[in-house]
Formats: structure tokens, C-alpha cells, sequence
């Protein structure tokens, strides 16, 4: 694959030009706000010049309300050779295009398991898809050019291809996706009123938990309106979990003693069966979920820090999976919580003390 149309320059389409252009791909970008494929190009994801004649493949990185239509008139101006999209459900522009007689042998349905809370060309990274999944929809008449062109696509992104019938994507993303969704914008909604004296107080835990809830509500409404039926399925049976946990609680505060042990049997279910889903997640990179330890260091909120304490880990030959920052409110410092693998917390832990480093217990 040599040349690459993004259709649609915001976050999705923008970080898949920039790491398609980062090895060597020629992508032109388009987008119908003029100013978003710009912004891209700037950022050195492309060019907004048109191509010459058919690119290998085109990407359409539209809302999916707008997928079919997009579709629609890249096929009539015989833009690729080839076509995907990205839109988070695929059933409903599967219909769309079935329904404006689009030519479905050169189409293909594409999904990356991955974004952020953020929208347009300025919210996009290179390495946005690198270890995620990437659900790919193919029905029995598309060509095996077609597939091949999204397999490499998916390849160079530095994702790992998922392929999957798409009434199925529908449902899995409604679990995994889409209801956690609402589920964070329902926590963060009951913050806004809130008095500032208890919101102050709020560390990690509710920090992780609203993450998304900062997400874009037309996107998302959009995408909730073509998966509605299935995210409904599982809020259901969440208000149903959720009636449960209450009652708990109230037995907890009962004057009765069987009532209160009924009321403790019930929330530690509900946080084994916790535990439980948790642990299924999968690690980085698709690997079986991996447990990690944290170590703990203090570090002053200024330009740098951040970057020294890594070099520091580094040079211990120590791994970070992961990070989070705890910014404590009011406090001109941040708890940066290192996950490493377990053999290596000592170790870290001393090699940074040693250095001078805050490590907390
Ligand atoms: N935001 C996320 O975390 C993820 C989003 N997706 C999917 O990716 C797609 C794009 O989402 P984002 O990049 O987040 O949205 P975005 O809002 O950052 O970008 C969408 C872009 O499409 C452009 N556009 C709208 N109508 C157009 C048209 N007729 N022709 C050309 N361009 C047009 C808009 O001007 C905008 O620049 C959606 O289908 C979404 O479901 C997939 C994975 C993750
Ligand atoms: O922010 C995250 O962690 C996400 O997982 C975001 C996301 C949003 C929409 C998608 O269709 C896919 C991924």
C-alpha cells in the first residue's frame, strides 16, 4: 500500500494519517471543515492536495451517522480502490450502505478499540492504535483486496486485527464501551452539584472512574443512538445490580442482626463479582491480564519532573506498565504511582531513594 485518503480529519482520522504518514504511506486529507485538514497537515499527517487518480485505500473517519453518505460520494468520485471506515458501531452503517446501493465488495467495516476523551485534529497521536484491537466487519462479497488493504492498515497503525461478524461488535462494544460510557457520565453528573467542600476531597478512584465522562455528547449520542437497543439491555440489568446493592446497604444500617450478615454477604458478592470481570480484562498488547505493583514517588508539580523521574527508572532497567498521577488539591505536588512488574518494586524502590527520590510507602 502506497497511497492513503483519510476522509474526515479529527481525532480518529488525524491519528491514523499520522502514523500511516510516520512510515512512509502518502495520505491526503480531507475533511468538510477545511480547516481541520490544515490543522492536520500541519501537524505533519499529510497533504490537503487531492490525489492524481485512485488511492489504494480510503479512510472514512466521519461520525457514523454520516458514514454511508461519505461513502456514498467517495465511491462516486472513485476516490480509493479500496474503502474502510472507523465509526464505534457497525451495524447500522453496514444498512446504510446496503440501502444506498454503494458497492459493498471494495467496502469494509473497521472499528479501532481505541480513542480519548477528546475530539479533533489537535487531540490525535501516532501511537493511539499501537497494541489496541482493531475490529474489522467483512461480509462474504468483500474482496480479498479489499481485506488485505485494511489488514495492512491495521498493521501499520501498529494495531492487532480483530475480525468479527458486526451484529456481534455491536453488542460486545455495548458492554465494553458504550454503557461504561454512561456509567462514568452518570458518577461525574452527580459531582455537579456538589458541594466544592466534597469535590475537593476527590483522589484517583473517582478520577478513574469519570475519565470519559469529559468525552464529546454529540459524538456520543450519535453513537449511542445506533447501538441504543443493546446499551439499554445492559443498563438494565445494571439498575437490576444496582437495586440489589441498595437493599444491601439499607440491611447493613438494620437493627437485626441476620439482616445486617444477609446485607454484608451481598456487598461482598457484588465487589468479588468485581474482582472477578476486572481480572478478565486483558493486558497491554492483548497479552492475559498481568499483575502489577506499584511504587509510589512524590514529585514537585514543575516542568521536568516527570521526565527526569522516567530517565531515573530507566536507568534502574526497570519497566513502567503503566503510570497514573495523583495531584493532590491544593498541593504543589503529585503522587506518581509507577505499575511495575512485582520481581522489580524493590529494586525500583531503593534505586530512586537512593537517588533521592520521595518514594512513599
Ligand atoms: N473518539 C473516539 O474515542 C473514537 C471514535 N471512533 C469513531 O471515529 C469516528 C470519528 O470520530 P472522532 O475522530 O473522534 O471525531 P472528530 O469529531 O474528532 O472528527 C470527525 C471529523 O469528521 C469531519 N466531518 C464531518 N462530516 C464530514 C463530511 N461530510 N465529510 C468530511 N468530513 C466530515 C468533521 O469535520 C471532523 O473533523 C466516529 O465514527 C467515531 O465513532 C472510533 C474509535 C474511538
Ligand atoms: O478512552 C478510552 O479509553 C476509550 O476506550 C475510548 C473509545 C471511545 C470510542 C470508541 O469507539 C473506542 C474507544
Amino acid at each position: 500500500m502506497r497511497t492513503v485518503a483519510v476522509v474526515g480529519t479529527g481525532l480518529i482520522g488525524t491519528s491514523a494519517a499520522l502514523a500511516l504518514s510516520a512510515r512512509g504511506i502518502t495520505v491526503h486529507l480531507e475533511d468538510a471543515d477545511a480547516d481541520a485538514a490544515r490543522t492536520a497537515a500541519s501537524l505533519g499527517a499529510g497533504t490537503v492536495e487531492e490525489p492524481a487518480g485512485p488511492v489504494d485505500l480510503a479512510v472514512v473517519a466521519v461520525p457514523p451517522a454520516l458514514v454511508g453518505k461519505v461513502l456514498a460520494d467517495c465511491q462516486r468520485r472513485g476516490l480509493a480502490r479500496s474503502y474502510t471506515d472507523v465509526a464505534s458501531v457497525k451495524s447500522g452503517p453496514r444498512a446504510e450502505v446496503a440501502a444506498l446501493g454503494l458497492d459493498t465488495t471494495h467496502y469494509i467495516g473497521g472499528h479501532p478499540m481505541a480513542g480519548r476523551e477528546r475530539s479533533g485534529p489537535l487531540a490525535a497521536r501516532a501511537d493511539l492504535f499501537e497494541g489496541r484491537p482493531w475490529v474489522l466487519t467483512p461480509t462474504p462479497d468483500t474482496d480479498t483486496e479489499t481485506l488485505n488493504a485494511a489488514l495492512e492498515l491495521v498493521a501499520l497503525c501498529g494495531a492487532m486485527p480483530v475480525v468479527m461478524d458486526a451484529a456481534a461488535h455491536d453488542r460486545a462494544v455495548a458492554l465494553v464501551s458504550h454503557a461504561p460510557q454512561l456509567l462514568s457520565s452518570l458518577v461525574a453528573a452527580r459531582l455537579e452539584h456538589a458541594d466544592d467542600t466534597a469535590v475537593r476531597l476527590a483522589g484517583q478512584g473517582v478520577r478513574d472512574v469519570t475519565r470519559i465522562a469529559a468525552s464529546d455528547p454529540r459524538m456520543w449520542l450519535d453513537i449511542l443512538a445506533a447501538n441504543a437497543g443493546m446499551v439499554a439491555d445492559i443498563l438494565d440489568e445494571v439498575a437490576s445490580d444496582l437495586q440489589d446493592t441498595v437493599a444491601a446497604l439499607r440491611a447493613l444500617e438494620a437493627g437485626d442482626e441476620a439482616m445486617r450478615q444477609g446485607g454484608s454477604a451481598g456487598i461482598e458478592a457484588v465487589m468479588r463479582r468485581g474482582n472477578l470481570g476486572h481480572a478478565r480484562i486483558p493486558g497491554k498488547h492483548g497479552a492475559p491480564p498481568t499483575r502489577y505493583e506499584t511504587v509510589v514517588v512524590a514529585i514537585g508539580d514543575q516542568p521536568g519532573e516527570l521526565g527526569r523521574l522516567f530517565r531515573e527508572v530507566a536507568r534502574a532497567g526497570v519497566n513502567i506498565e503503566d503510570v497514573a498521577i495523583d495531584h493532590s488539591a491544593g498541593r504543589q505536588v503529585g503522587l506518581v504511582q509507577l505499575s511495575v512488574n512485582p520481581g522489580s518494586v524493590h529494586q525500583l524502590a531503593r534505586a530512586l531513594a537512593e537517588r533521592g527520590w520521595d518514594v512513599r510507602d
